[in-house]
């Protein structure tokens, strides 16, 4: 079988982008929301996005994002894919998917069974599912090395394609593969030194856990 796929999000240098495509990650994830610590600027992405060329897929990462937000980090991550990270509804999913001519990736919250059902939700709406840990009440969405209990997505078999996330890193990624058969893992702080900083040995170290898992 084919290994999972792989997304390291929150890139925010040059090095972390040059250490994740000598890794063969598939793609890297800019974050467009300004409480985040890694938040780019525009032009930040639009520098990234430019040395990255088609070397890598590059997925936007926005929640409850206005239109305006959306069309800047397009044109200047040249996106391939929109990342919703909040609240956002199965008809928001669908209208921006829509309006911008993207893949739409919905992020759910997950703390119980039912959260994984949620995915339904979003069958007509949304292009792949990326189930993530619930993250505290006033904490950031996501982006904060927290796991969910993997054996809820054992022997999962949604109709949409789909990914895992949360506090996935070098040490549990292989086993977060064998529990659940993700055919597609995301990290961001496990593949970190510093919260917006990337390691480059981890993000090496990641890529080849995932395909000796
Ligand atoms: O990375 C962030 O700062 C972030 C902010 C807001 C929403 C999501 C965010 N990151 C995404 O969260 C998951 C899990 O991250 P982690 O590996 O647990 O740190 C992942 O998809 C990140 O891209």
């Amino acid at each position: 079988m084919s290994p999972p796929k792989i997304k390291i999000c929150g890139l925010t240098s040059r090095e972390a982008l040059d250490a994740t495509i000598a890794a063969r990650a598939d793609y890297c994830g800019f974050v467009f929301y300004p409480p985040s610590p890694r938040n780019l600027a525009p032009e930040t992405a639009r520098a990234l996005a430019a040395h990255a060329g088609a070397r890598i897929g590059k997925v936007g990462l926005f929640v409850d994002p206005e239109d305006a937000l959306l069309a800047a980090g397009i044109e200047a991550g040249s996106l391939d894919a929109v990342q919703l990270h909040g609240g956002e509804t199965p008809a928001r999913a669908a209208e921006v998917r829509a309006r911008f001519g993207l893949p739409v990736w919905k992020a759910i919250a997950v703390s119980s069974a039912a959260d994984i059902g949620r995915a339904e939700e979003y069958r007509e709406a949304a292009d792949l599912i990326l189930f993530d840990a619930r993250t505290p009440k006033g904490a950031l969405p996501g982006g904060m090395g927290l796991k969910f209990d993997w054996s809820l997505l054992a022997g999962y078999a949604g109709a949409m394609p789909w990914g895992l996330a949360g506090g996935l890193a070098p040490g549990n990624v292989g086993e977060a593969i064998r529990a659940t058969g993700a055919p597609l893992v995301d990290t961001s702080t496990g593949v970190e030194s510093a919260p917006g900083e990337k390691d480059p040995g981890r993000i090496a170290a990641f890529c080849a856990a995932v395909r000796a898992r």
